[in-house]
């Protein structure tokens, strides 16, 4: 049994695969060891563990820590490359791209054989666009809602708002419409860019990943909503890298 871990900014999405059948998952923070809890009643049956994280090396130490005292497998921290089965990274320095950036976009190149885009909608949004032929054409790095929300609320001293989930794109007539309906007007207007890039270079689908996945399809991203896409990377790479 593999545990495969993707441990990003916000949480920490872990799922237990058994040759190819997914037998538990779990949502959790890393900063919080109750989401090991889950794990107890399987852990003697972990035979290896796999790791796609872009968190600081402090808490990626922290999760070393966790990871050892829940098994004594095999953990292997799997990062950015400069490329595997056709798919070309577009980065001059691979190291620097975030390792989910990298497993969400293998994954979805190894389920279409035509152009993709990634979308990544986690503490920050990202976007990748990827050829049919398999290049990395780059992408977009943005603050996610939360993180939009945390600076309105902190560096601005008289927008006092309750945040919600509206996605209501019309102009406000109350601070908390303006920046709510601003949020939802500012992604909006992404998912517009996302389109025209889409078309201009001929890719054939957008899968999207994160948290706030469902709010992007909300708001018009055509796509299709591939909730463990960055685990799913993760397992095919990690499968791959122990194969004799
Ligand atoms: N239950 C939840 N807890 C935290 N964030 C959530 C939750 N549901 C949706 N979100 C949204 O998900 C985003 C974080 O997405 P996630 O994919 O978990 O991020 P990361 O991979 O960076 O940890 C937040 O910006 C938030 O808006
Ligand atoms: C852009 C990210 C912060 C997104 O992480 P997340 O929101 O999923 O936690 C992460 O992929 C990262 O730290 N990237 C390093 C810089 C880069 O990809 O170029
Ligand atoms: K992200």
């Amino acid at each position: 049994m593999k545990l495969l871990v993707d441990a990003g900014n916000s949480r920490l999405k872990w799922r237990l695969d058994d040759q190819g059948r997914v037998v538990s998952k779990g949502i959790g923070a890393l900063d919080e060891p109750e989401w090991l809890a889950g794990l107890g009643p399987f852990a003697d049956k972990i035979s290896g563990v796999a790791v796609s994280t872009v968190a600081s090396e402090g808490r990626r130490l922290d999760l070393a820590s966790q990871l050892a005292r829940l098994t004594s497998a095999p953990v292997r921290f799997h990062w950015a490359e400069p490329q595997r089965s056709g798919l070309v990274n577009g980065y001059t320095d691979c190291q620097k791209m975030g390792a989910d950036r990298w497993h969400a976009m293998y994954a979805a190149w190894r389920r279409s054989d035509q152009g993709v885009a990634v979308v990544d909608a986690g503490s920050a949004v990202t976007v990748d666009y990827v050829s049919a032929g398999g290049q990395h054409l780059g992408g977009f790095i943005l603050p996610g809602l939360q993180m939009m929300v945390r600076s309105l609320r902190t560096d601005a001293a008289r927008i006092g708002f309750d945040p919600s989930q509206a996605l209501d794109t019309t102009p406000g007539l109350s601070t908390t419409q303006c920046v709510n309906h601003g949020l939802a007007w500012l992604t909006a207007a992404m998912v517009g860019r996302i389109h025209d890039d889409v078309k201009r270079a001929g890719l054939r689908q957008v899968l999207v990943t994160g948290g706030d996945a469902d709010r992007l399809v909300g708001l018009g991203l055509n796509a299709v909503v591939a909730r463990e896409l960055v685990l799913d990377g993760l397992a095919l790479i990690d499968e791959e890298d122990q194969r004799p």
